[in-house]
C-alpha cells in the first residue's frame, strides 16, 4: 500500500519510536491521527509536526490504550477527520517489572494492542464499510528471545507476537482485505531504554551490559522498518526483527 493520501492511527505518538512512527508516514504522505497518555508530550509534538507537515495533515487526542470507551473514541474520530482508516500502528508501552507495575505492563502491552486490533479490524473490513488496511503491532525481539531482566515484558511481547500472528491468518479478515504484522525492534534510542538505568529491570546492571552488548538503534532505523511493513501488501503474518547488532530479519516459521 502507498501511504500518500491514506490515513494512519498510531497510539503513543508522543515520543520515542512512535513519533518516529508519525513522521515517517506524514513524510511518505499519509494522514496522521496520533493518540498518547501523555497530553503535554502529545500537544509539543502536534505543534512541531503541524509546522513541518501542514496543520491540516495531523491530529493528537489523549487517550488511554487501557480504556475501551477512550479508544472507541480515538478510532471513531480518527475514521472521520481522517476520512477512512488505513494503516493502524499499535505502538504504546512501557517496562517495568516490580510488584507495582507489572500488572499494568501487561495492561498496557498485551491487552492495549489486543483491544486496539480488535478496534482496527472492525473499522477496516470491507464488510463492514472499511477500505482494508494493514495494523502493525510493535512487539520487540524480547518476546522472541528469553530475557531474564524482563520476563514481564518479554512475556507481553511474545504474547502479541502470537496474538498477531493468530489474527492475521483469519480469512474472515483477509478476505476483507485486512492484514496484520508485527514489528520486533531490539534496543532503540528511547526513554523506554533510558530507563533501564532507573531501574526499570529486575537487574538494572546485567540490563545496561545486555544494551551494551546489543546496541541501540536510531529511531529512525526502526521506522523504515514500519515503512516496509506499511508498503509491502505482500506481507501477512510477516514478523520482522531488527537490531543493531543483527540488522533486520524475517522470522521464519
Ligand atoms: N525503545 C526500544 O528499545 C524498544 C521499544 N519497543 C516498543 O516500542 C513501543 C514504544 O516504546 P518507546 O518509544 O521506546 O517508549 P517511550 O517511553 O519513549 O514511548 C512510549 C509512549 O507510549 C505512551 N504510553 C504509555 N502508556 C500509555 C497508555 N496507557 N496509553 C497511551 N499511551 C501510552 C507514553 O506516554 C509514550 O509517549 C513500546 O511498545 C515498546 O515496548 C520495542 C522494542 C524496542
Ligand atoms: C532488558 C529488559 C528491558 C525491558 C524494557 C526496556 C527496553 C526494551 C527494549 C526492547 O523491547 C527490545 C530489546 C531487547 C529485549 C531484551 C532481550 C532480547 C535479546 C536482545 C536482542 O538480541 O535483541
Amino acid at each position: 500500500m502507498k501511504v500518500d493520501g491514506k490515513g494512519a492511527l498510531v497510539t503513543g505518538g508522543a515520543q520515542g519510536l512512535g513519533k518516529a512512527f508519525s513522521k515517517i508516514l506524514l513524510q511518505n504522505g499519509a494522514k496522521v491521527f496520533f493518540t498518547d497518555i501523555n497530553e503535554e508530550v502529545g500537544k509539543t509534538t502536534l505543534t512541531e509536526f503541524q509546522q513541518t507537515y501542514g496543520q491540516n495533515n495531523v491530529r493528537f487526542f489523549k487517550a488511554d490504550v487501557t480504556s475501551t470507551a477512550q479508544m472507541k473514541e480515538s478510532f471513531d474520530m480518527a475514521k472521520s477527520w481522517l476520512g477512512g482508516l488505513h494503516v493502524v500502528v499499535n505502538n504504546a508501552g512501557i517496562g517495568g517489572e516490580g510488584d507495582d507495575m507489572w500488572e499494568k505492563l501487561i495492561d498496557i502491552n498485551l491487552k492495549g494492542p489486543i483491544r486496539c486490533s480488535r478496534l482496527a479490524v472492525d473499522y477496516m473490513r470491507r464488510d463492514k464499510g472499511g477500505e482494508g488496511g494493514v495494523i502493525v503491532n510493535i512487539a520487540s525481539t524480547g518476546g522472541l528471545r528469553p530475557n531474564p531482566y524482563g520476563p514481564v515484558y518479554s512475556g507481553s511481547k511474545a504474547g502479541l507476537i502470537m496474538y498477531s500472528r493468530s489474527i492475521a491468518a483469519n480469512q474472515e479478515y483477509t478476505s476483507n482485505g485486512v492484514r496484520v504484522c508485527t514489528l520486533c525492534p531490539s534496543f532503540a534510542d528511547t526513554a523506554l531504554v533510558a530507563n533501564i538505568s532507573k531501574g526499570t529491570t529486575t537487574n538494572t546492571e546485567a540490563a545496561l551490559a545486555l544494551v551494551n552488548q546489543v546496541g541501540i538503534m536510531t529511531v529512525e532505523e526502526v521506522a523504515d522498518c514500519l515503512h516496509e511493513l506499511v508498503t509491502d501488501d505482500s506481507k501477512n503474518g510477516a514478523v520482522l526483527a531488527v537490531s543493531k547488532h543483527q540488522g533486520k530479519t524475517y522470522v521464519p516459521f
